[in-house]
């Protein structure tokens, strides 16, 4: 029988690859639905292409343009946040993709999960915001998530046959992006063209700053504590400019195991749809003489802040990583916006992580509070920090 898939964001970076794994498997995946925020040409483009069964757009004004796009092809097209989150529901779907970015995956990811659709996590951001309470659900619902996230993706991987035996740690290798070995003051002129330029991997705007700044690999630290459920102790990170190691385990016995390969997405998005089976790819493969050094340093933490902001929001649990994930989400679009500076980015989320009280066992609601009021000190923040 075909897996029924659903895509949240699939004309993102992501959605846009997965698009590619699907239709390399006809006969395997049947797509039921794709979504996008504003991008109503591409979305409609999909989907005349791929045939979903559903697609939605989030941005309501922008309905009438694709339902008439669409009209003659006998897809139900929906608009808005709330059809977002009602249309992972559907009965025809098994996996749900989320490969939208930001705190707006967490709503649907929540009714996904209580609907018990197995997750194919690429939003990393859901389990930043709200893990305690996403994993939580997905074990009273009995529901799987499989990373897509590179590395989380190489842990997991790394994990297959062997589930039962104890983690002393995981190191999550980080490539260190663009301003690797810059210093504070190099890192004080630098541009959003810059930034926007990472060595190894084609992502969106959001993630390719999130990964010049490490608080990419801040995220992935606390995504992996709640996919792999280890303590802030058993994480660390170690930065590897080829991003050709995904990732490293570290037995109790000593023994570690890594996941490697050429860096592209639709491997580990593929695997995330796929598993426990491979299916065979015609993706480059790795040539060993490409590659004659691989090699591995120290992420310097001291230059880039958001890496220790990261680890102190996971040590201090509640809400405190929500509050540092919306604080990230706005100055990161200030400095798209070009209203404030690349250092800047961290010195506000290190401003609004000291002054948000933190919500000890929060519920759904004080994750959704915590993003709102931390949202509002950001943006005071920014026009203190205008450039
Ligand atoms: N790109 C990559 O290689 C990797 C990405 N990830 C993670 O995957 C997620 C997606 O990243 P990426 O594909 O790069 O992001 P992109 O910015 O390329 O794509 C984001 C997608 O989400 C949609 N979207 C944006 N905002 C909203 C919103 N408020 N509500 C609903 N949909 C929205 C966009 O729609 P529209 O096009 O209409 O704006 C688009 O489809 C992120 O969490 C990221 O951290 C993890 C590992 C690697
Ligand atoms: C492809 C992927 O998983 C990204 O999260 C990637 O890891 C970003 O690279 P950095 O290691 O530079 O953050
Ligand atoms: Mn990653």
């Amino acid at each position: 029988m075909k897996k029924g898939i659903a895509i949240l964001g699939s004309t993102g970076s992501i959605g846009t690859q997965a698009l590619e794994v699907i239709e390399n498997y006809p006969d395997k995946f049947d797509l039921q639905v794709i979504t996008a925020n504003r991008n109503a040409d591409l979305l409609i483009t999909q989907a005349i292409k791929h045939q979903p069964n559903t697609v939605v757009i989030v941005d309501e004004s922008k309905f009438e343009q694709v339902r008439t796009a669409l009209w003659e092809h006998d897809i139900h097209v929906y608009a808005g946040e709330e059809a977002l989150a009602q249309v992972v529901e559907g009965n025809e779907i098994h996996t749900v993709l989320t490969a939208l970015v930001g705190y707006a995956g967490l709503k649907p990811t929540l009714r996904a999960i209580e609907a018990k659709k197995t997750i194919a996590l690429a939003n990393k951001e859901t389990l930043v915001v709200a893990g305690e309470l996403v994993t939580k659900m997905a074990r009273e619902n009995g529901v799987n998530i499989y990373p897509v996230d590179s590395e989380h993706s190489a842990i997991f991987q790394c994990l297959v046959g062997d589930f039962e035996n104890k983690i002393e740690k995981i190191y999550l290798t980080a490539s260190g992006g663009p301003f690797r070995g810059y210093t504070k003051d190099q890192l004080a002129a630098v541009t959003k063209a810059q930034a926007l330029k990472h060595p190894n991997w084609e992502m969106g705007a959001k993630i390719t700053i999130d990964s010049a700044s490490l608080m990419n690999k801040g995220l992935e630290v606390i995504e992996a504590k709640w996919l792999f459920n280890l303590r802030p102790d058993q994480i660390d990170t170690i930065v590897h400019p080829q991003s050709i190691v995904h990732s490293l385990v570290q037995f109790e016995d000593g023994s570690m195991k890594a996941q490697m390969g050429l860096p592209d997405m639709k491997l580990p998005i593929q695997y995330a749809l796929t598993y426990p089976e491979r299916y065979k790819t015609d993706f480059p493969r790795f040539n060993f003489m490409d590659y004659p050094q691989l090699t591995f340093e120290k992420a310097d933490a001291d230059t880039f802040k958001n890496l220790g902001l990261a680890y102190k929001a996971m040590e201090m649990e509640g809400t405190a990583a929500c509050t540092l994930n919306a604080a990230n989400e706005v100055s990161v679009q200030a400095f798209l916006e070009e209203k404030i500076s690349f250092l800047a980015i961290a010195d506000i989320n290190e401003a609004v992580l000291n002054e948000a009280p933190n919500i000890l066992k929060p519920v759904y609601e004080d994750y959704v509070k915590t993003d709102n009021v931390a949202r509002e000190k950001a943006w005071e923040l920014v026009k203190k920090f205008n450039k």
